[in-house]
């Protein structure tokens, strides 16, 4: 059973997946509220009301994914929940079309005086005088950021006959051409627009990118509009050029703080406002809820999300390939963890074989987050995997080898400490399963699963007696036994599995004879 936290107003009949979902337990309330117990919640979804804060979160201790009903992730600290190993997904085109249609709306209505006309005649005026607009037709739109949003409002801005200049960084000349607009730069926008919208995601390089500097650098008259974030559009610098009467009109949908209060922009008569209304349509709010709610559905049920900030997307078939070697990948690194008594600054991992065709930076990540499993407090994860490592100086190499050493695929991962190198090697077999084929410097060929014992010792005549001796006489039931060693009479190995880990009496038993070399448990 999971519980899921539903912090903002989302679409009921969108979160059918998760209600029909007899393993998840849905919770309407705030994250304030006293009657939510934060610290069981595994689940987050939030609109863009709900501020997920690293605060928040340290509150959440078995929070595995937040979730976003819309697109902008600004409100959620997204590199402190990847710090903590938390997936954050989006539904990144659930709403594309009502916001576009809602920017649209803004601009006829800015261009024909609509709200203030509407209003004077509630108020029993007539002023027909008063409010002569301004056509669309023939004019240059400037749109900054062309992502989904944009290229919509561009579609719509060619059918009423407008010019389209845009201002997209990652907008190749291709895509440019296809939708018929001319890619320049953000300069050309400010000097030939006649009206200018933004469209880009609220991020440090698109805080104020319309500022004052670039104010001064549009036409007398010029028309602004914000439908994407409050902040893009530096609302003092505006109010400055509201004032002056250089900036002809303004419509708002999205504020720098949310509700914005007594704001110097909302006196003049030439600024129209919403109350962040771009995703508030009945179709917006299903496609998010219902996007989001199949997505973390599909986490829980093991499966890879596909609207990941934080995690690269994988396909469910290839998910499903990578399965068998994701295991594998989680107990080599956990048996390392186990196995190194020393101080690990470089992890170097080879694929060979068959595996190689795979993602193998995901199996990497899987090493990882078996490697850090019982050393530190975090729940590491595909997430905070590389980001973790690189916190405690570990370098982390992959490569990819011809020799499989007889196996149709093989994972070798060596970890380095200061003095040695441990080495362990493994493959999955199909219809048989994972095995480990190699242990610091041995073939071996052991399942790695449940209370194992790796010994190191001499290969005498008898030591396999006098192990099994000291066990028996605690009546220890041996599971299954595996011995390795290079050379008769030289060093050697074996590793015993048991049905529980053995006590520490027994252990130092174990210890004790004269054979051995050394002894480690390895708990997987
Ligand atoms: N008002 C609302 O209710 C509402 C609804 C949906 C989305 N939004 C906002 O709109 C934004 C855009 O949504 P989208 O779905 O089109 O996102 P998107 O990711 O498809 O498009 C964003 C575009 O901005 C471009 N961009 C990024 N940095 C830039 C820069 N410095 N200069 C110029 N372009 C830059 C990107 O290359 C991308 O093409 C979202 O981030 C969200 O904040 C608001
Ligand atoms: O980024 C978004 O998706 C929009 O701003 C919508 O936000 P909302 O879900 O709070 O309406």
């Amino acid at each position: 059973m999971y519980q899921i936290l539903v912090a903002d107003a989302i679409s009921e009949e969108g979160l059918y997946p998760l209600l029909n979902d007899t393993n998840a337990e849905i919770i309407q309330k705030k994250t304030d509220d006293p009657e939510v117990d934060l610290s069981t919640i595994k689940a987050l979804l939030v609109r863009s009301a709900t501020k997920v804060t690293d605060e928040l979160m340290a509150e959440m201790p078995n929070l595995k994914i937040i979730a976003r009903a819309g697109v902008g992730v600004d409100n959620i600290d997204v590199p402190a929940a990847t710090k903590r190993g938390i997936i954050v997904i989006n539904a990144p085109d659930g709403n594309t079309i009502s916001t576009a249609e809602h920017t649209f709306a803004m601009m006829a209505s800015l261009m024909r005086n609509i709200p203030q006309a509407h209003s004077s005649v509630k108020n029993l005026e007539w002023k027909r005088n008063q409010y002569v607009g301004t056509e669309l037709f023939g004019k240059n739109l400037g749109i900054v950021g062309m992502g989904r949003i944009g290229s919509e409002i561009a579609k719509r801005a060619k059918v009423f006959g407008m010019s389209v200049l845009v201002f997209d960084p990652f907008l190749t000349k291709e895509r440019a051409a296809k939708l018929g607009v001319e890619s320049t730069t953000l300069d050309e926008i400010l000097q030939r627009s006649d009206i200018i919208t933004v469209h880009t995601p609220l991020t440090p390089e698109t805080k104020g990118i319309i500022n004052e500097e670039a104010l001064k650098k549009t036409k007398k008259g010029v028309r602004l509009l914000n439908c994407a974030r409050g902040g893009i559009i530096d609302e003092q610098d505006l109010a400055k050029y509201v004032a002056n009467g250089h900036v002809g009109g303004v419509a708002l949908d999205v504020f720098e703080t949310e509700p914005p209060g007594e704001h110097p922009l909302l006196k003049y008569d030439n600024v129209i406002v919403t109350p962040h209304l771009g995703a508030s349509t009945k179709e917006a709010q299903l496609n998010v809820a219902t996007q989001v709610a199949q997505e973390v559905r599909t986490y829980f049920e093991g499966n890879p999300v596909s609207n990941s900030i934080n995690l690269p997307a994988i396909s469910k078939d290839i998910y499903e390939k990578i399965q068998p070697f994701y295991q594998i990948s989680k107990q080599i690194g956990n048996i390392l963890t186990q196995c190194v008594k020393e101080g690990v600054h470089e992890l170097s991992i080879t694929y060979s074989g068959s595996v190689t065709e795979l993602e193998t930076a995901y199996l990497t990540k899987a090493m990882l987050s078996g490697f850090f499993k019982g050393r530190i407090d975090v729940n590491v994860n595909e997430v905070n995997a590389l980001l973790t490592a690189k916190e405690r100086g570990i370098t982390v190499g992959e490569k990819i080898s011809t020799e499989a050493f007889g196996y149709d695929n093989c994972i070798s991962v060596t970890a380095k400490g200061e003095e040695n190198a441990f080495t362990v090697r493994g493959t999955f077999i199909d219809h048989y399963g994972p095995r480990i084929v190699y242990l610091n410097g041995f073939n071996i060929d052991f399942l790695p699963e449940g209370n194992l014992l790796y010994i190191q010792h001499m290969d005498r005549p008898g030591v396999i007696g006098h192990v099994g001796q000291v066990l028996g006489d605690h009546h220890i039931n041996i599971a299954t036994m595996q011995v390795g060693r290079k050379q008769a009479g030289g060093e050697a190995i074996m590793v015993l599995a048991f049905d529980k880990p053995l006590s520490e009496n027994e252990l130092s038993l174990l210890n004790n004879l004269d054979e051995i070399v050394s002894i480690n448990p390895i708990i997987l």
